[in-house]
């Protein structure tokens, strides 16, 4: 009761959501091994895993649909256990494959979820035409829901999701089967929430495809959390080495290089890891201090292969 309290005088219009410990097996396959992260008022998070790492698993456990075996979760303080009512009015969730009753109407359908949220059905209906035009889809409220594609599903349950306008949000796999005008509109909505002081959190597989949206990415690997960076970290970290040919390579060229990432010897050239800052100024400063310096190149590490590396897999996923 008291955290609760503590935590509703700490954050007023913003959300939270806390992961902790959480465990998940289905029959004998344990899928979720001590989960823990959290997700920030005004903090947009990406969470990264292979297929079948146990993002989806997660993600339906933080929205109170399917019960952890251990562990909880706690939306704005609320536990999804003991207080799912109220933990679970305080998430919007777009799920990967979302799945409505196909023979209704668009607009129906949505006026029938709102009622659930205290709507009157006028009410419902106009704040449904409101909703359809901000996700792009204005044209289709009269089509029945199995006319829509893919991507119109995504845009539909996105605007279920904001009828109470929660301040967490969840979103699964949002990105993919979005066309680029769904993806530009996405990446706009993330903004305002962001701006908002909403907690977000958004599930991939593809680490490039958080670049530009996310703060902060938890990694997800065979059910385990295998690292939590944030993006100019994973920037940084991916942003490569510089490979310097330098002679003589002894521990004064690579203490110079010190100063711009992690030297290390390879073959006749010095690899510094975690490379940051001017190319130039280095050579420059070994060349005073005497050194002969033959060449310079950077060997660009993608964010896939960081990615790839952290999971402790090659790039072919082998
Ligand atoms: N209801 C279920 N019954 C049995 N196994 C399940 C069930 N749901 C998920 N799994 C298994 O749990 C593991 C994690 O699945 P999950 O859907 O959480 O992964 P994911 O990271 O979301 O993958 P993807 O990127 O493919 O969506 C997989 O091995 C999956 O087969």
């Amino acid at each position: 009761m008291l955290r609760k309290f503590l935590y509703r005088a700490c954050v007023q219009a913003g959300g939270m959501i806390e992961v902790r410990g959480v465990y998940k097996s289905f029959g004998k396959a344990r899928v979720l091994e001590d989960v823990s992260f959290s997700v920030r008022n005004g903090e947009v998070v990406g969470f990264v895993g292979l297929n079948g790492a146990g993002k989806t698993t997660t993600i339906r456990i933080t929205v109170g649909v399917l019960p952890p075996d251990a562990g909880d979760v706690f939306i704005d303080g609320y536990s999804v256990s003991e207080d799912k009512v109220e933990a679970s009015a305080r998430v919007g969730w777009v799920p990967e494959l979302p799945i409505f009753e196909s023979e209704y109407r668009a607009l129906d359908y949505f006026a029938y979820l709102a009622g659930y949220y205290g709507y009157s059905e006028g009410e419902a209906r106009r704040l449904g035409r409101e909703l359809f035009e901000r996700v792009g889809i204005g044209e289709a409220a009269n089509k029945r829901l199995e006319e829509f594609s893919q991507g119109m599903k995504k845009r539909f349950a996105l605007a279920v999701s904001l009828i109470n306008d929660p301040p967490n949000f969840l979103f699964d796999e949002v990105l993919n089967g979005l066309d680029p005008q769904g993806i530009a509109f996405f990446r706009g909505l993330v903004q305002e929430f962001r701006k908002a002081g909403k907690a977000v959190l958004f599930s991939s597989h593809i680490l490039s495809e958080v670049e530009g949206l996310a703060d902060r990415v938890v990694f997800i690997h065979r059910g385990r959390i295998v690292g939590t960076y944030t993006m100019d970290e994973i920037r940084r970290r991916a942003s490569g080495e510089l490979l310097v040919s330098v002679s003589p390579l002894d521990d004064g060229a690579a203490s110079i290089a010190a100063k711009y990432g992690e030297p290390e010897k390879r073959g006749n050239a010095l690899a510094v890891k975690g490379f940051s800052g001017d190319p130039s100024s280095l050579v420059a400063e070994l060349v005073a201090a005497g050194y002969r310096v033959a060449e310079v190149k950077r060997s660009e590490k993608s964010l896939e292969e960081f990615f790839f590396e952290l999971v402790g897999l090659r790039g072919d996923g082998a």
